[in-house]
């Protein structure tokens, strides 16, 4: 028992440890996503570096970034204008943008990639980073489709290393996957879990398989609105293996399964 207690009080030490040595992030990438993500860590009070190649990009990201915490803090502060200025100099204040990666991973407790979607670009940025930014540091990639297995490889800190897919637009979503692969440690997937509610994100887990949770559904779902078009929207396809009763489905019904209005379904309902 004391054993136990030991382990539970020293896990949780470690993870409360590294949740609040998240202050400095580093976003690689100022295009759509990195540009919201930076502005939300921003706002939330780190100290964030958005870091581009493209010299110009960046700079019209910042004042992209500018335009979009207006509208934030119009709506958050609607009652009183004045903090919601202090709130725009805040986040403003906290945001510098670079065009130099290497040294602005130097002071990072996180790095958040959002460049574009091509492996070896990713891997190859990793591997840069890697060598320069702090032992602690947790290294994580908002790509919407590669495997984060492949581009943690790259790297000697796997277990350090895991997912963190925003959607777009960042300041307006909520949702925030968290992907781990194998290798990822209970204490940096706690850590990304806590960052992520700190960014005021709803978490969820995901394993690190195709799509990760939204994509695979969402993907497969876009297609098919594409195909129906192509279709001509007929009107019937029974060869359509889409529209075949699921198993699973029939089986719940069957043991009288049907949701809110039977109490329970995929999960059970209290009525009161
Ligand atoms: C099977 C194997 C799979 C393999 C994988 C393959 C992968 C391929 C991947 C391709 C796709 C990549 C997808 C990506 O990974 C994940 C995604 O991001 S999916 C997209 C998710 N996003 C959405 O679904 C957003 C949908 N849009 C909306 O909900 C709305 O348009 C909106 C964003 C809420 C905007 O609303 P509108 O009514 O259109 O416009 P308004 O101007 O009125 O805005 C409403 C409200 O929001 C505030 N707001 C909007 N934008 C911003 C902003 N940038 N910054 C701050 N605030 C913003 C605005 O102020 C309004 O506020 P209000 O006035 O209402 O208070
Ligand atoms: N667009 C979306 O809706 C969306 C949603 C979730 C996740 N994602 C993922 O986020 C990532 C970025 O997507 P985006 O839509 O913001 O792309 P984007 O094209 O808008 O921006 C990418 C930026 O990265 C910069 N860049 C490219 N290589 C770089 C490097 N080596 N170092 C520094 N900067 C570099 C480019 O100059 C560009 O400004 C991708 O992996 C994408 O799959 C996109």
């Amino acid at each position: 028992m004391a054993f136990c207690n030991t382990l539970i009080v020293r896990t949780f030490t470690q993870t409360a440890a590294m949740a609040a040595a998240i202050k400095n992030v580093t976003v690689i990438g100022s295009g759509l996503m990195g540009a919201g993500i930076a502005q939300v860590a921003a706002q939330t009070g780190h100290h964030v570096t958005m870091v581009d190649i493209d010299e110009v990009a960046v700079g019209k990201a910042k004042d992209r970034i500018g335009a979009s915490i207006q509208r934030v803090a119009k709506k958050k502060f609607a009652q009183d204008p004045e903090a919601g200025q202090k709130f725009i100099s805040s986040a403003l204040e906290k945001l510098q943008i670079s065009t130099d990666a290497i040294s602005s991973v130097k002071s990072a407790d996180l790095v958040v990639e959002a460049i574009v979607e091509n492996l070896d670009v990713k891997k190859k940025l990793f591997a840069q980073l890697d060598e320069v930014a702090p032992s602690h540091a947790i290294f994580a990639s908002n790509t919407s489709s590669l495997p984060i297995g492949k581009i943690a490889a790259a790297t000697n800190r796997k277990d350090r290393f895991g997912g963190l897919h925003f959607f777009n637009p960042v300041p307006v979503m909520k949702l925030l996957e968290v992907v781990r692969i194998p290798e990822t440690s209970q204490g940096t997937y706690e850590a990304m879990c806590d960052w992520g509610k700190a960014m005021g994100k709803v978490t969820v887990e995901c394993k690190d398989t195709p799509g990760f949770i939204v994509n695979r559904l969402l993907v497969p779902y876009m297609f098919e609105a594409v195909r129906m078009l192509d279709r001509g929207w007929h009107a019937e396809y029974p060869e359509n293996t889409l529209f075949e009763p699921c198993e699973l489905l029939t089986n719940m019904v069957a043991e009288g399964k049907h949701g809110v209005k039977s109490g329970k379904g995929f999960y059970e309902y209290n009525k009161k």
